[in-house]
Protein backbone atom coordinates (compact mmCIF):
# COMPACT_ATOMS: atom_id res chain seq x y z
CA UNK A 1 0.00 0.00 0.00
CA UNK A 2 1.49 3.25 -0.65
CA UNK A 3 2.64 6.19 1.22
CA UNK A 4 1.68 9.59 0.03
CA UNK A 5 3.49 12.78 1.04
CA UNK A 6 2.30 15.97 -0.49
CA UNK A 7 3.49 19.34 -0.07
CA UNK A 8 4.46 18.45 3.81
CA UNK A 9 6.55 21.08 5.40
CA UNK A 10 7.51 21.12 8.64
CA UNK A 11 8.61 24.45 11.59
CA UNK A 12 10.62 23.43 14.52
CA UNK A 13 11.15 25.86 17.38
CA UNK A 14 9.69 28.89 14.37
CA UNK A 15 12.46 27.58 11.58
CA UNK A 16 10.71 26.32 8.45
CA UNK A 17 13.00 22.36 8.66
CA UNK A 18 11.22 20.73 5.79
CA UNK A 19 9.34 22.61 2.85
CA UNK A 20 7.25 21.60 -0.35
CA UNK A 21 8.29 17.63 0.26
CA UNK A 22 6.26 15.59 -1.68
CA UNK A 23 6.82 11.98 -2.42
CA UNK A 24 5.13 8.69 -2.24
CA UNK A 25 6.52 5.39 -0.74
CA UNK A 26 5.48 1.49 -2.09
CA UNK A 27 4.59 -1.27 -0.59
CA UNK A 28 7.37 -3.89 -1.21
CA UNK A 29 9.94 -1.34 -1.68
CA UNK A 30 12.28 -0.04 0.38
CA UNK A 31 12.72 3.79 0.28
CA UNK A 32 16.11 5.22 1.52
CA UNK A 33 16.14 8.84 2.80
CA UNK A 34 19.49 10.16 3.06
CA UNK A 35 21.42 13.97 3.36
CA UNK A 36 23.61 15.39 5.57
CA UNK A 37 23.32 15.96 8.83
CA UNK A 38 20.42 18.44 9.77
CA UNK A 39 18.95 17.75 6.45
CA UNK A 40 15.60 17.17 7.83
CA UNK A 41 15.83 13.38 7.73
CA UNK A 42 14.32 12.47 11.29
CA UNK A 43 12.00 15.52 11.08
CA UNK A 44 10.66 14.00 7.99
CA UNK A 45 10.60 10.55 9.46
CA UNK A 46 8.58 11.75 12.75
CA UNK A 47 6.11 14.08 10.57
CA UNK A 48 5.01 11.10 8.65
CA UNK A 49 4.85 8.60 11.72
CA UNK A 50 2.16 10.88 13.12
CA UNK A 51 4.74 11.73 15.66
CA UNK A 52 4.49 15.68 14.88
CA UNK A 53 1.94 17.83 14.98
CA UNK A 54 3.38 21.11 13.64
CA UNK A 55 2.95 19.93 10.09
CA UNK A 56 1.22 21.26 7.32
CA UNK A 57 0.73 19.40 3.89
CA UNK A 58 -0.59 15.72 3.85
CA UNK A 59 0.36 12.64 4.76
CA UNK A 60 -1.71 9.66 3.39
CA UNK A 61 -0.95 5.61 4.46
CA UNK A 62 -3.46 3.62 2.34
CA UNK A 63 -5.43 6.41 2.06
CA UNK A 64 -5.86 7.22 5.80
CA UNK A 65 -4.35 10.61 7.66
CA UNK A 66 -2.13 8.85 10.44
CA UNK A 67 -2.12 11.48 12.46
CA UNK A 68 -6.00 11.04 12.81
CA UNK A 69 -5.78 7.74 13.80
CA UNK A 70 -6.76 6.90 17.82
CA UNK A 71 -2.85 5.31 19.04
CA UNK A 72 -3.83 1.88 18.98
CA UNK A 73 -5.23 1.57 15.63
CA UNK A 74 -2.06 4.22 14.19
CA UNK A 75 0.47 1.64 15.85
CA UNK A 76 -1.27 -1.20 14.34
CA UNK A 77 -0.67 -0.07 11.12
CA UNK A 78 3.00 1.62 11.38
CA UNK A 79 5.89 1.07 13.67
CA UNK A 80 9.02 3.66 14.08
CA UNK A 81 12.32 2.39 15.16
CA UNK A 82 13.93 5.64 16.47
CA UNK A 83 17.82 6.88 15.79
CA UNK A 84 17.90 7.31 19.92
CA UNK A 85 16.67 4.22 21.63
CA UNK A 86 16.68 4.35 25.33
CA UNK A 87 15.11 2.27 28.27
CA UNK A 88 16.43 3.51 31.87
CA UNK A 89 15.23 0.38 33.32
CA UNK A 90 16.42 -2.80 34.23
CA UNK A 91 13.67 -4.70 31.84
CA UNK A 92 14.60 -8.26 30.25
CA UNK A 93 15.32 -8.17 26.75
CA UNK A 94 12.05 -9.95 25.66
CA UNK A 95 9.74 -7.87 28.04
CA UNK A 96 11.09 -4.45 26.07
CA UNK A 97 10.45 -6.25 23.06
CA UNK A 98 6.73 -7.76 24.16
CA UNK A 99 6.13 -3.32 24.70
CA UNK A 100 5.42 -3.61 20.85
CA UNK A 101 2.49 -5.73 21.30
CA UNK A 102 0.78 -3.50 24.20
CA UNK A 103 -1.48 -1.70 20.94
CA UNK A 104 -2.82 -5.80 20.48
CA UNK A 105 -3.71 -5.86 24.20
CA UNK A 106 -7.71 -6.92 24.14
CA UNK A 107 -7.52 -7.43 20.85
CA UNK A 108 -8.37 -11.33 19.17
CA UNK A 109 -4.44 -10.50 17.62
CA UNK A 110 -3.36 -10.70 21.35
CA UNK A 111 -3.06 -14.51 20.82
CA UNK A 112 -0.60 -14.43 18.24
CA UNK A 113 1.98 -11.99 21.19
CA UNK A 114 4.24 -15.69 21.90
CA UNK A 115 4.43 -16.48 17.61
CA UNK A 116 5.47 -12.62 17.47
CA UNK A 117 7.71 -12.16 19.94
CA UNK A 118 9.65 -15.91 18.60
CA UNK A 119 9.89 -13.63 15.35
CA UNK A 120 10.87 -10.15 16.21
CA UNK A 121 13.57 -12.11 18.51
CA UNK A 122 14.88 -13.88 15.59
CA UNK A 123 14.91 -11.64 13.13
CA UNK A 124 17.03 -9.19 15.79
CA UNK A 125 19.14 -11.79 16.30
CA UNK A 126 18.87 -11.50 19.98
CA UNK A 127 17.10 -14.81 20.81
CA UNK A 128 20.46 -15.49 23.49
CA UNK A 129 20.22 -12.13 25.06
CA UNK A 130 15.92 -12.45 25.77
CA UNK A 131 16.53 -12.83 29.64
CA UNK A 132 19.24 -10.17 29.84
CA UNK A 133 18.25 -6.73 31.71
CA UNK A 134 18.51 -4.38 28.50
CA UNK A 135 20.59 -2.00 30.92
CA UNK A 136 23.43 -4.63 30.57
CA UNK A 137 23.40 -4.65 26.74
CA UNK A 138 25.47 -2.57 24.36
CA UNK A 139 24.37 -0.04 22.07
CA UNK A 140 24.57 -2.15 18.62
CA UNK A 141 22.51 -4.84 20.36
CA UNK A 142 20.43 -1.86 21.67
CA UNK A 143 19.52 -0.85 18.57
CA UNK A 144 18.70 -4.59 17.58
CA UNK A 145 16.48 -4.75 20.44
CA UNK A 146 14.69 -1.78 18.98
CA UNK A 147 14.00 -3.07 15.71
CA UNK A 148 12.51 -6.68 17.19
CA UNK A 149 9.97 -4.21 19.08
CA UNK A 150 9.23 -2.76 15.52
CA UNK A 151 8.93 -6.12 13.80
CA UNK A 152 7.05 -7.40 17.02
CA UNK A 153 4.39 -4.74 16.62
CA UNK A 154 3.70 -5.12 12.73
CA UNK A 155 3.59 -8.97 12.96
CA UNK A 156 -0.16 -9.14 12.42
CA UNK A 157 -0.26 -7.30 9.42
CA UNK A 158 2.32 -8.65 8.26
CA UNK A 159 0.39 -12.00 8.75
CA UNK A 160 -2.77 -10.70 7.33
CA UNK A 161 -1.74 -9.23 3.96
CA UNK A 162 -2.85 -5.87 5.57
CA UNK A 163 -1.17 -2.33 4.79
CA UNK A 164 1.88 -1.83 7.15
CA UNK A 165 4.43 0.68 7.66
CA UNK A 166 7.65 0.22 9.07
CA UNK A 167 10.17 3.80 9.42
CA UNK A 168 13.80 3.25 10.59
CA UNK A 169 15.98 5.83 11.89
CA UNK A 170 19.13 4.76 11.17
CA UNK A 171 18.75 1.38 12.16
CA UNK A 172 22.40 0.52 11.32
CA UNK A 173 24.12 3.28 12.75
CA UNK A 174 25.45 1.02 15.94
CA UNK A 175 25.96 -2.21 14.28
CA UNK A 176 28.86 -4.03 13.16
CA UNK A 177 28.97 -5.42 9.33
CA UNK A 178 27.28 -8.19 9.81
CA UNK A 179 24.37 -7.46 11.72
CA UNK A 180 23.92 -4.08 9.53
CA UNK A 181 23.78 -6.39 6.63
CA UNK A 182 21.53 -9.06 8.67
CA UNK A 183 18.91 -5.99 9.59
CA UNK A 184 18.62 -4.64 6.28
CA UNK A 185 18.13 -8.20 4.73
CA UNK A 186 15.11 -8.44 7.22
CA UNK A 187 13.99 -5.20 6.25
CA UNK A 188 13.86 -6.61 2.57
CA UNK A 189 11.78 -9.70 3.85
CA UNK A 190 9.32 -7.48 5.48
CA UNK A 191 9.00 -5.71 2.26
CA UNK A 192 9.01 -8.93 0.45
CA UNK A 193 5.89 -9.95 2.91
CA UNK A 194 3.87 -6.39 1.74
CA UNK A 195 5.33 -4.01 4.26
CA UNK A 196 6.23 -0.35 2.86
CA UNK A 197 9.68 0.40 4.26
CA UNK A 198 11.29 3.69 4.77
CA UNK A 199 14.93 4.14 6.15
CA UNK A 200 17.18 6.91 7.10
CA UNK A 201 20.51 5.74 6.07
CA UNK A 202 24.20 7.32 6.10
CA UNK A 203 25.83 4.70 4.33
CA UNK A 204 25.89 5.28 0.62
CA UNK A 205 27.26 1.62 -0.02
CA UNK A 206 24.03 0.32 2.23
CA UNK A 207 21.99 2.45 0.56
CA UNK A 208 23.24 1.65 -2.84
CA UNK A 209 22.86 -1.93 -2.11
CA UNK A 210 19.30 -2.81 0.12
CA UNK A 211 17.59 0.83 -1.41
CA UNK A 212 14.46 0.31 -4.26
CA UNK A 213 14.44 4.27 -3.73
CA UNK A 214 15.85 7.41 -2.71
CA UNK A 215 14.90 10.60 -1.42
CA UNK A 216 18.00 13.07 -0.67
CA UNK A 217 17.05 16.03 1.43
CA UNK A 218 19.33 18.82 1.07
CA UNK A 219 18.83 21.44 3.97
CA UNK A 220 15.06 20.90 4.13
CA UNK A 221 14.50 20.13 0.63
CA UNK A 222 14.16 17.82 -1.70
CA UNK A 223 16.92 17.36 -3.83
CA UNK A 224 16.45 14.36 -5.71
CA UNK A 225 13.74 10.88 -5.45
CA UNK A 226 13.11 7.99 -7.26
CA UNK A 227 14.23 4.46 -7.91
CA UNK A 228 18.12 4.37 -6.64
CA UNK A 229 19.86 2.74 -9.60
CA UNK A 230 19.08 6.00 -11.64
CA UNK A 231 18.71 8.82 -8.43
CA UNK A 232 22.09 8.24 -6.41
CA UNK A 233 24.45 9.30 -9.08
CA UNK A 234 28.08 10.60 -8.45
CA UNK A 235 27.50 14.37 -9.02
CA UNK A 236 24.26 14.35 -6.79
CA UNK A 237 26.50 12.53 -4.68
CA UNK A 238 29.05 15.30 -5.07
CA UNK A 239 26.92 18.23 -4.89
CA UNK A 240 24.93 16.79 -1.73
CA UNK A 241 27.30 14.43 0.49
CA UNK A 242 30.54 16.99 -0.81
CA UNK A 243 32.00 13.49 -1.20
CA UNK A 244 33.59 11.67 -4.60
CA UNK A 245 32.83 8.11 -5.05
CA UNK A 246 33.88 4.79 -6.56
CA UNK A 247 31.48 1.82 -7.75
CA UNK A 248 32.09 -1.62 -8.18
CA UNK A 249 29.67 -4.44 -9.13
CA UNK A 250 27.75 -6.77 -6.73
CA UNK A 251 27.71 -10.61 -7.54
CA UNK A 252 25.02 -10.29 -9.04
CA UNK A 253 26.08 -7.43 -11.46
CA UNK A 254 24.10 -4.27 -9.95
CA UNK A 255 26.47 -1.32 -9.13
CA UNK A 256 26.85 -0.35 -5.73
CA UNK A 257 28.63 3.36 -4.79
CA UNK A 258 31.04 3.84 -2.13
CA UNK A 259 32.74 7.31 -0.57
CA UNK A 260 36.35 7.50 -1.19
CA UNK A 261 37.43 10.58 -0.69
CA UNK A 262 35.97 14.17 -0.32
CA UNK A 263 34.93 15.94 -2.91
CA UNK A 264 37.99 17.98 -5.04
CA UNK A 265 36.52 21.41 -4.54
CA UNK A 266 36.05 20.88 -0.59
CA UNK A 267 39.33 19.06 -0.40
CA UNK A 268 41.40 21.83 -1.83
N1 LIG B 1 13.17 19.79 18.46
C1 LIG B 1 13.78 20.64 17.61
N2 LIG B 1 13.70 21.97 17.80
C2 LIG B 1 14.30 22.84 16.97
N3 LIG B 1 15.01 22.45 15.87
C3 LIG B 1 15.11 21.13 15.64
C4 LIG B 1 14.52 20.16 16.50
N4 LIG B 1 14.81 18.95 16.02
C5 LIG B 1 15.56 19.15 14.92
N5 LIG B 1 15.74 20.45 14.70
C6 LIG B 1 16.50 21.06 13.59
O1 LIG B 1 15.87 20.65 12.38
C7 LIG B 1 16.84 20.38 11.38
C8 LIG B 1 16.62 18.95 10.88
O2 LIG B 1 16.96 18.06 11.94
P1 LIG B 1 16.83 16.47 11.73
O3 LIG B 1 17.06 15.83 13.05
O4 LIG B 1 15.56 16.18 11.04
O5 LIG B 1 18.06 16.22 10.74
P2 LIG B 1 18.68 14.86 10.20
O6 LIG B 1 18.75 14.97 8.70
O7 LIG B 1 17.94 13.69 10.73
O8 LIG B 1 20.15 14.92 10.78
P3 LIG B 1 21.21 13.79 11.28
O9 LIG B 1 21.79 13.17 10.05
O10 LIG B 1 22.23 14.60 12.01
O11 LIG B 1 20.49 12.82 12.16
C9 LIG B 1 18.21 20.61 12.01
O12 LIG B 1 18.65 21.90 11.63
C10 LIG B 1 17.94 20.55 13.50
O13 LIG B 1 18.85 21.39 14.17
Amino acid sequence: MTLLVNRLRVERAGRIVLRDISFEARAGRILVVMGPNGAGKTTLLDAVAGLLRTVRGSVLFAGEALHALKPAALAARRAVMTQHFDCPFAYAVEDVVALGRLCHAGTPRAARDGAALAAALAAADIGPLARRPITTLSGGERQRVAFAKAVAQLFDRAATGEPHLLILDEPVASLDPEHQHRLLQQARLLAAGGATVVVTLHDLTLASIYGDDVLVLDRGHLAAGGAMAETLTADLIRRVFKVRIGTALQESGAGIVHAVAQADEEAA
